[in-house]
């Protein structure tokens, strides 16, 4: 490679620049490397040359000398030049003066009759004879590579054996090496099936914000072909589990490649904190730079317009991303359209942004302002302009099981048959696992879920770890903090050894935002690693019901410690929480879990806000506003408690399957859908085909009982994420 670098660059002489009053050397020429250099017979070899200008007496020394470059002689062929065409003259150097004077060297004898100088080594010395020792050392000399009667050792045949006798691994038969091969492959194998096991393999997966590897269906490429390719402002959109985040997410990675020169021209948002944190985006609002964008769209262009780099933003923004897009009011959508064409002075739809937005309406509504109700985006004056095409994506991925599918896609609509009701029903059992590992049971409120936790929590002896989250981002804290309170990782994240914890970030194609696990111990890496590499060591000595004062485990153990912490470090490294989750295909792997990374971040790059944490939470219970987008293999819901539009259908809609999904107090009231959702899901498709068997009456809410719906007396307990949402969305 140097020698190419040579090659490239051996034309460009180094000239130092000229001492004062010196006129500067003519350059070499810098000429571009020819394509091909070939060795010329009978023409100069030229070296790689470096002239330095003559400075001084020391200098003229230099300049009357050619250094070559160190790695001159590496390859000949590299810096040969073909210099065709007249030779190059050069400069004739001054004389050097005044005449360099050598001191003399003492003569050294002449005597011809000298021994060879490979015989034994005669005391020859440059220094003068009186500097000799008066006694010379009796003791020979002994040359390392010479034996006692001075054979040169090195030229002695390799002993074939190492001095326990076992062959040198050059020396192996071809046999042995065949069983040793053997041998290896063994090891691998048992290796690969215990990390099948579950066992986790040492190197700490490093977490993905794009899901793992998954291969998009047609629908879902056709999507991102229009968005991508074509640049056609689309709407995409399904029941719960048809692969919206998924194809959302891959969206993003390619939009993000496309600017990646111009990373500002993508604005990735989403409605709420917590699903733009997913996306590694930042909030709508915020985007917007609108505030909670309650006033009228003149207002918020004065507000924009103060703040340049919120106009620059908008200006600058070539396609702007909408996740969860069921909780932006219809009324700001118009808006913000109308601020986009005036800011950016362009009459087309949302002032030319392409528009890249996708949701379900049929779960989380619009969050509803005091003085009315809340206005679907669809029902935007600007929405149908605005919006190219609108798709509807049909596969369902979450739910293996088509019966469990349909229950949810009626409940969705409002339409269940009471064969469905009574399914519902029949999920009241309560859910019993082997593994311990229990359902996590949703709440609408954020006090019900902490109550839970902590109850679970108290029941566990063992001592607390506390793991503090590192935060940074905007400099002003108040509206850093405002942030970071919707992140779904925790400022604290207090655990125990036997806490039932879920993982809040994509590992891999097995451990990802949802997958649900126990911690078992608490370790450092060296350990960990070591107990990966001796599992049936480790496991003997610290399988749990091992009393610590047992002195027989009591001496595995200092032996392990021992083998971990030999270079005597008793500084064990920092303690993480070692989980042991449970795969969706039933196995389960064990991993210790480091502190992650999300972050709230505007089109510019710009941080909003950072956080540092362990990607898990308590997952005995959980917010149904939290579980939004999850997909849970074990959940409780108590539908009792459900009061908010759409939350019911959410709540459930997270489970996998109707074996992991219990459901206490399932009443059809409280299945609210808002009827022109429905009909705005009618224009997509014929929902005729959900509709009852011949005769039977579905269940289902009149516009009027749908306004009624919020169940009395339980507003005041509105979850309040809402109010982080909407303290949030105060920073925008
Ligand atoms: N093309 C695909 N191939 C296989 N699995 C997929 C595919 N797309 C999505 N999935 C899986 O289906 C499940 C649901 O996907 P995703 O969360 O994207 O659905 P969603 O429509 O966003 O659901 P929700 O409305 O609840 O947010 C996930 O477990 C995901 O891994
Ligand atoms: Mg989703």
């Amino acid at each position: 490679m140097f020698s190419k670098a040579v090659q490239q660059y051996s034309y460009s002489g180094i000239n130092a620049p000229p001492a004062a009053g010196k006129k500067q050397q003519q350059p070499l020429q810098t000429r571009p490397s020819p394509p091909n250099l070939q060795k010329p017979s009978g023409t100069t070899k030229r070296k790689f040359e470096r002239t330095i200008s003559n400075t001084g007496s020391l200098g003229a020394l230099h300049g009357s000398t050619q250094f070559l470059n160190e790695n001159d002689f590496d390859d000949d062929a590299a810096i040969d030049l073909t210099v065709n065409g007249p030779a190059v003259t050069y400069p004739t150097l001054p004389k050097v003066s005044p005449e360099i004077i050598y001191p003399s060297l003492p003569s050294q004898p002449t005597d011809t009759n000298r021994p060879p100088s490979s015989s034994a080594p005669v005391p020859w010395s440059s220094s003068p004879p009186e500097h000799h020792h008066p006694h010379p050392p009796s003791k020979r000399r002994t040359v390392p590579w010479l034996d006692k009667q001075g054979n040169d050792k090195s030229l002695a045949p390799f002993p074939s054996k190492k001095p326990d006798g076992s062959p040198y691994p050059w020396n192996k038969t071809a046999s042995a090496m065949k069983a040793e091969q053997r041998e290896l492959r063994k090891i691998n194998n048992s290796r690969a099936t215990t990390s099948k096991q579950g066992d986790m393999p040492d190197e700490k997966p490093a977490a993905v914000t794009a899901l793992p590897k998954i291969f998009l269906s047609e629908e879902q490429k056709a999507i991102l072909t229009a968005v991508v390719d074509e640049g056609k402002s689309i709407f995409f959109t399904g029941s719960a589990g048809t692969g919206k985040s998924v194809l959302m997410r891959s969206i993003i990675n390619k939009l993000r490649n496309k600017y990646n020169k111009e990373p500002d021209r993508l604005a990735v948002t989403a409605s709420t904190g917590l699903a733009a944190v997913n996306i590694d985006g930042t909030t709508l609002h915020s985007f917007a730079g609108i505030g909670l964008g309650k006033e009228p769209a003149t207002e918020l262009l004065k507000k924009i317009r103060r703040t340049p780099k919120t106009r620059q933003r908008w200006i600058r923004t070539k396609v702007l991303i909408i996740d969860e897009v069921s909780m932006i009011d219809g009324d700001l959508f118009d808006k913000l359209e109308q601020v986009a064409r005036i800011i950016r002075n362009n009459g087309s739809p949302f002032g030319g942004i392409q528009l890249v937005v996708t949701g379900d309406f049929f779960q989380l509504p619009p969050v509803p302002e005091k003085d009315r109700a809340a206005k679907f985006s669809f029902d935007a004056a600007t929405w149908n302009t605005c919006i190219e095409h609108t798709i509807l994506l049909t596969h369902v991925f979450r739910q293996k099981d088509a019966t469990f599918a349909e229950m949810l896609n009626q409940m969705r609509l409002g339409r269940l048959t009471p064969a469905s009701i009574r399914a519902f029903q029949s999920l009241s059992r309560p859910l019993n696992f082997t593994d311990n590992l229990e359902a996590t049971e949703l709440f609408p409120t954020r006090a019900e879920v902490d109550y839970a936790n902590n109850n679970k929590m108290k029941m566990l002896s063992g001592e607390t770890m506390t793991y503090t989250a590192e935060d940074s981002g905007v400099m002003d804290l108040a509206v850093r903090e405002r942030i970071l309170k919707y992140f779904m990782a925790p400022k604290e994240l207090q655990l125990k050894k036997g806490a039932q914890v879920m993982l809040i970030k994509n590992f891999d194609q097995n451990l990802v935002n949802g997958s649900l696990g126990k911690v078992v111990r608490f370790s450092d890496l060296e350990m960990f690693a070591y107990s990966k590499e001796h599992a049936e060591e480790f496991d003997a000595a610290y399988r749990d019901g091992r009393s610590p004062d047992d002195a027989q485990f009591r001496k595995m153990r200092e032996k392990i410690h021992a083998a971990v912490y030999k270079n005597g470090t008793s500084g064990r490294g920092k303690l993480f929480p070692v989980v042991c989750f449970q795969l969706s295909d039933g196995s389960f792997r064990e991993i210790i879990v480091q502190p992650e990374e999300w972050k709230s971040e505007l089109p510019n790059g710009e941080i909003q806000a950072k956080r540092q944490q362990i990607p898990l939470i308590l997952a005995w219970a959980l917010s149904i506003h939290k579980a939004q987008g999850q997909t849970l293999e074990r959940v409780k819901v108590d539908l009792g408690r459900v009061f908010e539009k759409g939350q019911a259908y959410v709540a459930l809609s997270r489970a996998t399957t109707q074996q992991g999904l219990q459901v206490t107090r399932f009443d059809a009231k409280k299945v609210m859908v808002h009827p022109k959702v429905v009909t705005f899901y009618d224009q997509l498709v014929s929902i005729s085909h959900v509709q009852g068997k011949k005769g039977e009456r579905v269940q289902g809410l009149s516009a009027s009982e749908y306004e009624k719906g919020s169940v009395e007396g339980r507003e005041e307990e509105y979850d309040d994420d809402d109010e982080a949402e909407r303290l949030m969305q105060e920073f925008a």
